[in-house]
């Protein structure tokens, strides 16, 4: 029977630290789940202030690193060590500091940066191998997926009122004409957000809490964050401190793992 998505879970921290705390708990729990069930553990990655907001992985004995397939939830067309590149943010903030073996972390293949529509296709091929012999679905249904938000009230590189939040096919979808530089994005699509398992943002700090409130009090609005509502059984949670959620009139739910 079709059930609607649920509402998003809404958790706010004192501190960071308690965050990031509380965060990594939830991730363990998420791939103890998903190794259990299928020994293996699919992630996106964002990039922004998410990666470092990982640190409490970092030497955690139960994580099992081997068994996660790492894709990034948007990138930078830019060269891997670039500056921009959110691969090489994820590299010095995390890969560089843990046992994940380089096969299952998954960056654009640069040789095709020229042309952004084989880019993304490339991209959309890598997916389809790790995903759709070992599941059936239609779209790839991720284990957990990590965002964050801009301004704006974008995520991922989908940015309001852009055409890509219409997208209905693809599962990685380019973009030439980011409001934020650089402008030269792919991006995981609407779809493949909603088809996940768990979504969780994750929003730190009172420059957020304006647009907190918007997404999360006035989804009517539809900013790119509000838009994410996985279907049945997926959850969309938020992670944030309680600067970030001081304007949000939004229930905020009890923490429990
Ligand atoms: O270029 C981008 O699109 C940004 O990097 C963006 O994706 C970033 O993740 C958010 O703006 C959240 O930023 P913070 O995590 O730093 O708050």
């Amino acid at each position: 029977m079709h059930q609607p998505p649920s509402p998003p879970v809404l958790y706010s921290f004192d501190s960071t630290n308690e965050l990031t705390e509380k965060l990594a708990d939830f991730i363990v729990k998420a791939q103890t789940e998903a190794v259990s069930k299928k020994g293996r553990f699919t992630v996106a990655l964002s990039g922004g202030s998410l990666p470092k907001q990982l640190n409490k992985l970092i030497d955690n004995p139960a994580v099992k690193w081997d068994r996660w397939q790492v894709f990034f939830a948007d990138e930078r067309c830019v060269p891997l060590d670039d500056d921009d590149s959110n691969y090489n943010l994820c590299q010095k903030e995390l890969f560089s500091k843990v046992p994940i073996p380089e096969q299952n972390i998954h960056p654009i293949d640069v040789s095709l940066l020229d042309d952004l529509e084989e880019l993304a296709d490339a991209y959309e091929k890598a997916l389809i191998s790790e995903f759709a012999q070992k599941d059936s679905a239609r779209f790839p249904v991720f284990d957990l997926i990590l965002l964050g938000i801009g301004p704006d009230g974008h995520t991922c590189s989908l940015f309001p009122d852009h055409e890509l939040l219409t997208e209905e096919d693809r599962w990685v979808a380019y973009i030439e004409n980011s409001p934020k530089p650089p402008p030269r994005r792919i991006t995981l699509t609407f779809p493949v957000l909603n088809h996940s398992l768990r979504v969780v943002f994750v929003a730190a700090g009172e420059s957020k809490a304006e647009i907190l409130s918007t997404i999360l009090d006035n989804p009517e609005a539809g900013l790119p964050a509000s838009r994410v509502k996985p279907s049945h059984p997926g959850q969309v949670y938020w992670y944030v401190d309680n600067a970030a959620s001081a304007k949000v009139k939004y229930q905020k739910s009890e923490y429990r793992l």
